[in-house]
């Protein structure tokens, strides 16, 4: 996969003199939040769009090949295939965007990937470098990126260096981002921020920027595991550095929102956003990704409603 952003040298006045607007931010936030959403036909594309964008995740303890499995065959087969018909949907033309799983468990995902041949068309995602902390040596976190490569991961999410953040070292944190983009090789390279553990907004922002400036293809909200996860407001603050980091050097870079997405009307709240404060192109999973474990059943469920006119029976959508 050609990667998206190149990255830049580190530039210090992209993290000199952040002034957010916090009122017409969370303002902003708020309307997103209590909008209608699109309905009828409209609202089924949306969700089959939220589909292909979802980064489809098990990122547990006690994960076993057998739950990969079945995660894998779920990204193939998201939607029961008799209800896509009903709508002229071609099942084999929808997929998820990726799956996620932790290191140890990328060579299970690709091997079932590629068991049916879905390996060239679903990339494996691994969480990396010590996620969700991160709290490990600089050398264990570049061999764990390469280790997941070498198990067939194309994608890796990486954590960034909070300790570094809050400490405002952001030229630190853009050293070992180079270095993680490196070890990456042609693997894309996903920046977790864990904005739940950034302390501010500011450094929310500034985190993107350095996370963009070092290479990264897209930037990432959570690992799912902090406290405080997606939230439209810093979603906001980060799309925000998005599109400053496009009109500043022509690269395009991808967001991904992750934690706590549980429903259908989430899913079709983060579209919205990224047609709205950036463009259609950032609403295709080159540039967006649902990192969600729970999403696809809700998004499963309302298709169902929307072909039958009842919503389905515990059996009937296992
Ligand atoms: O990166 C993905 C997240 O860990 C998923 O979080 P979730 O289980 O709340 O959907």
């Amino acid at each position: 996969m050609e990667s998206h952003n190149p990255g830049i040298e580190f530039d210090e006045s992209y993290v000199n003199n952040v002034n957010l607007n916090l009122t017409a931010i969370k303002k902003r936030a708020a309307e997103f939040a209590t909008r209608r959403t699109v309905k009828k036909d409209y609202q089924v594309a949306w969700l089959l769009r939220a589909v292909t964008c979802i980064d489809l995740t098990t990122l547990a303890g006690d994960d076993t090949p057998s739950n990969v499995q079945k995660l894998c065959f779920k990204a193939a087969n998201p939607i029961r295939a008799d209800l896509l018909k009903q709508i002229g949907f071609n099942p084999k033309e929808l997929t998820c965007g990726a799956v996620c799983v932790y290191p140890s468990r990328v060579a299970d995902a690709y091997g079932t990937l590629s068991s049916f041949k879905m390996n060239d068309k679903i990339p494996v995602a691994a969480v990396a470098t010590g996620f969700p902390s991160g709290q490990y040596h600089l050398e264990t976190r570049l061999k764990e990126i390469k280790l997941a490569v070498a198990d067939g991961a194309s994608e890796i999410d990486i954590v960034i260096n909070r300790t570094a953040a809050l400490q405002g070292d952001w030229k630190l944190l853009f050293d070992e981002l180079k270095q993680m983009k490196e070890s990456c090789g042609k693997a894309h390279m996903k920046a977790i921020l864990a904005v739940g553990e950034l302390g501010s907004l500011e450094n929310v922002y500034k985190a993107s920027m350095v996370a963009m400036m070092a290479g990264s293809d897209f930037i990432k909200t959570s690992t799912g595991k902090e406290g405080v996860n997606a939230t439209l407001v810093n979603a906001l603050v980060m799309v925000r550095a998005l599109r400053d980091y496009y009109y500043a050097t022509g690269y395009k870079v991808g967001f991904k929102p992750a934690g706590g997405i549980r429903t259908a009307k989430d899913a079709c709240v983060w579209l919205s956003l990224m047609k709205e404060e950036l463009d259609e192109e950032w609403t295709t999973n080159k540039f967006f990704r649902l990192g969600a474990s729970a999403l696809l059943g809700d998004i499963e469920r309302q298709v169902y409603h929307y072909v039958t006119g009842r919503y389905a029976a515990a059996n009937e959508l296992p």
